[in-house]
């Protein structure tokens, strides 16, 4: 089957609200809710595609615009490339231009609208900030929360609490105090061989975990089809063996490689990160991907890619042209925060 290139939009106002437009009935994926957007045309531009798409359905004109993620899916009938921009400027008065019903959401409002399936690493996408910051391992608390509050007021807003030196309870005391003073400054993910205790917290995966739970939903996967009991949680089908994780967080992983990328992918990560793009300080002779691995690499999947491994802000336009949803660090992005 052939892939239609669909350009659509993420279009951001200056309050942070998207809009989102509902399909005609008779259309394909009729109903639904959808980013506008449609077809790009034989020989166009991809810019010149959303400029004129936007044109047509909504009335306005694009100023400002960058790639946002690049996907592709199979649906029965129909294989769709769907190139989806994040537009953060235009002149006019959006309103449905043939007659669909438009509607300003919050980013965290786009969890109540239903959109075609091939949307739902958009969603994360268009919910996902710019800039993911690990903390750097830190034994003085103070100077931790200090950090902290230096990264919420530099604008920081997806934060791993990942201290290595930390493990068990004296981890868990941590995070208390930790989501007390800053939970609802940041989203957070955590580490750990189970999702987080705390709703709405986010898990967030190393490569070496990430492999055990491939595997060991890949044994459980097999003695299911062999006949043996399904597990407790589990329900007959394909794909027996649901991944584990609780609803409303965010679930993401460590990646080094497509065969990491492809796991996190069939486990059903939301986001991921990829490393390590550049040499880094920590391990200055270590191999690293490369710009243009890693650009291959994100073409290859379809989720948000952080890119991470001796970046900071200032590669940020560089990521965006390789694919990446933006940067992960630690250092640059700790720095940035001030010391
Ligand atoms: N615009 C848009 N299309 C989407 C989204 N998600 C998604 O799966 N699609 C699919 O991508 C294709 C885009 O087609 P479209 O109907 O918008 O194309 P178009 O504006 O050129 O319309 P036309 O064919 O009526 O001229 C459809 O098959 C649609 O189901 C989305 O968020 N926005
Ligand atoms: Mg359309």
């Amino acid at each position: 089957m052939r892939r239609i290139h669909v350009i659509a939009a993420v279009i951001r106002d200056d309050q942070n609200r998207i809009l989102i437009a509902k399909r005609p009935d008779h259309a394909h994926q009729g109903g639904l809710w959808e980013f506008p957007g449609g077809k790009l045309e034989e020989g166009e531009q991809r810019f010149d595609g959303l400029v004129r798409e936007l044109r047509e359905e909504l009335g306005i004109t694009v100023t400002q615009a960058r790639p946002l993620l690049d996907i592709r899916h199979d649906y029965p009938d129909k294989s769709v490339r769907l190139d989806v921009w994040l537009v953060t400027g235009f002149d006019g008065e959006a309103h449905g231009a043939e007659g669909q019903p438009v509607r300003w959401v919050t980013a965290a409002g786009l969890d109540e609208y239903e959109f075609p399936a091939a949307n739902a690493p958009v969603v994360r996408a268009a919910q996902l900030p710019e800039c993911y910051l690990t903390t750097p391992d830190m034994n003085d608390e103070q100077a931790l929360f200090a950090g902290l509050q230096r990264a919420k007021e530099a604008g920081i807003r997806l934060v791993q609490l990942r201290q290595t030196q930390l493990s068990g309870s004296a981890y868990r005391g941590l995070v208390e105090r930790v989501l007390e003073r800053f939970g609802a400054d940041f989203r957070w993910m955590l580490k750990g061989d189970e999702p987080p205790e705390w709703p709405g917290v986010g898990w967030h995966l190393t490569g070496r975990q990430l492999r055990k739970i491939w595997e060991e939903r890949c044994a459980a996967e097999a003695s299911f089809a062999a006949g043996a009991p399904l597990l407790q949680g589990s329900s007959p089908g394909v794909g027996a063996v649901p991944p584990p994780r609780r609803a409303a967080s965010l679930f993401a992983a460590s990646c080094h490689d497509a065969e990491e990328l492809v796991m996190a992918a069939e486990l059903g990560v939301d986001f991921v990160t990829l490393s390590p793009v550049l040499p880094t300080q920590s391990h200055p002779g270590a191999t690293h991907l490369g710009w243009e691995r890693a650009r291959e690499l994100i073409d290859s999947v379809n989720m948000p890619v952080y890119l991470l491994g001796g970046l900071g802000p200032q590669e940020l336009s560089q990521a965006f042209e390789a694919g990446a949803q933006g940067v992960a660090g630690i250092r640059q992005l700790w720095e940035l925060a001030g010391e």
